[in-house]
């Protein structure tokens, strides 16, 4: 049987892309850190997905297994030996962490396999696979860099599934949203994947979905959260903040189709897309989830300062993504260690010297004064 190693046995891992391989013919070997899970795999071997509707339709994800990456080492290094897939979902920060591991078991592959191997990273940011073949690179040698070069390919992707935080005791299935998207960039004629689309320039999509779902989202947890609501549905039951989600979408648009020359009608088609799929109370998505790792959500490639710096270069409104970059800044959740450090830095010091070293902002940009504007209006 084909195989496909995938790095991170989480939400997006088993509900959406080892779910994809599974369908796909493929026996899927997860690796992760939590023991539990991969016992778990190793035991039951299968798991259901299990769709946010009112019926809760359900498919059975079976040839899956797992190996825990810090124990097992030299297992995985035979697991990469024979895939024809490495895909990872395990965030984005975590991608150093793991390439020692990799970068070990593509070395001892090409030694022994001339078949290719595709490696796709399916994380929330941009070019997130270059990335990871770059920390992948500084573990190897000039020889084996070489020898992987017609070998080992890396393609960039734009993953797009709702999954929440599962509340199952421990249980392996995973309650996921009905829609998906899966864009990888490549102009390679691949083995298939069910779910899989390939095109040829993934800038488009993943900017659109990023700026769209992922800034969309990152306003409601940030407003949710401020305002004591436990989850993203609850928080839309509020009109005000459907009304700011949608004019700061309205930013994000407008330099969307700057850019890419989307269509206007189709783009805001795809807008209200969104905030429907946000609405699915079956998901009980929690605001804490969305809203996690605020410093990464605050870097100057994410989902908040990419399109407002954006923006501004074209000469286009930005004052909505500047609330929205200030309502980040107002996330204090004690749970989380971004948002701890965070709180921390501005206690510390000042919004514009803050937003200068996590966000790459200059302290006197309009865009700054534009955020502590509003940070200092939703601090009241
Ligand atoms: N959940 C979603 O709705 C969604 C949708 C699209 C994209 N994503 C992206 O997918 C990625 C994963 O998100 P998720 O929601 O599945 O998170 P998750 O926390 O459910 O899963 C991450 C998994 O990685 C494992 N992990 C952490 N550190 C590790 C390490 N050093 N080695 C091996 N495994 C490790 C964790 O144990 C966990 O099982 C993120 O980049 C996220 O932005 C998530
Ligand atoms: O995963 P993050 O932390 O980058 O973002 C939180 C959510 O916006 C995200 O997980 C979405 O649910 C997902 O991107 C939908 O495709």
């Amino acid at each position: 049987m084909k195989t496909a190693v995938h790095f991170g046995a989480g939400n997006i891992g088993r509900g959406f892309i080892g779910a994809l391989f599974s369908q796909s013919g493929y026996h899927v070997t997860f690796v992760d850190i939590a023991d539990a899970i991969i016992t778990k795999l190793n035991e039951e071997q299968k798991y259901q997905v299990k769709l946010a509707t009112e019926q809760k339709e359900a498919v059975t994800v079976e040839n899956v297994s797992g190996l825990n990456n810090l124990s097992q080492e030299q297992d995985v290094h035979e697991a990469i030996k024979g895939a024809v897939y490495l895909t990872t979902a395990i965030g984005p920060n975590i991608l150093p962490r793991i390439a020692p591991l990799i970068a070990k078991g593509l070395a001892a592959r090409v030694k022994e396999n001339d078949e290719k191997l595709y490696v796709i990273a399916c994380e929330n940011q941009i070019s997130a696979t270059d990335l990871l073949k770059g920390y992948i690179f500084d573990n190897l040698d000039e020889e084996t860099k070489a020898a992987i070069a017609d070998k080992v390919y890396f393609f960039n992707s734009a993953v797009d599934r709702i999954v929440p935080l599962q509340d199952n005791q421990g249980s392996l299935d995973v309650l996921v949203e009905p829609y998906y998207e899966w864009v990888v960039e490549t102009k390679e004629d691949i083995p298939h994947v069910e779910g899989m689309k390939i095109v040829p320039d993934l800038g488009p999509f993943i900017e659109r979905k990023l700026f769209t779902v992922n800034t969309g989202h990152a306003v409601i947890a940030y407003l949710g959260y401020m305002n004591g609501k436990q989850t993203i549905d609850q928080t839309l039951a509020d009109e005000e903040i459907v009304k700011q989600v949608r004019a700061t979408l309205g930013e994000t648009g407008a330099y969307l189709i700057h850019q890419y020359g989307l269509n206007e009608e189709e783009h805001q088609a795809y807008i209200e897309k969104i905030i429907n799929r946000f609405k699915n109370r079956f998901l009980n998505d929690d605001v804490t989830r969305v809203g996690r790792s605020p410093l990464r959500k605050l870097g100057p490639n994410d989902r908040l300062v990419k399109p407002a710096v954006e923006a501004e270069k074209a000469g286009l409104s930005y004052t909505n993504l500047a609330r929205a970059i200030a309502s980040a800044l107002l996330f204090n959740n004690a749970q989380d260690e971004e948002a701890v450090k965070l709180q921390q830095m501005i206690s510390e010091s000042d919004i514009p010297s803050v937003l200068k070293e996590v966000s790459g902002l200059d302290t006197d940009s309009a865009i700054t004064q534009e955020v502590v504007r509003h940070y200092d209006a939703l601090k009241k």
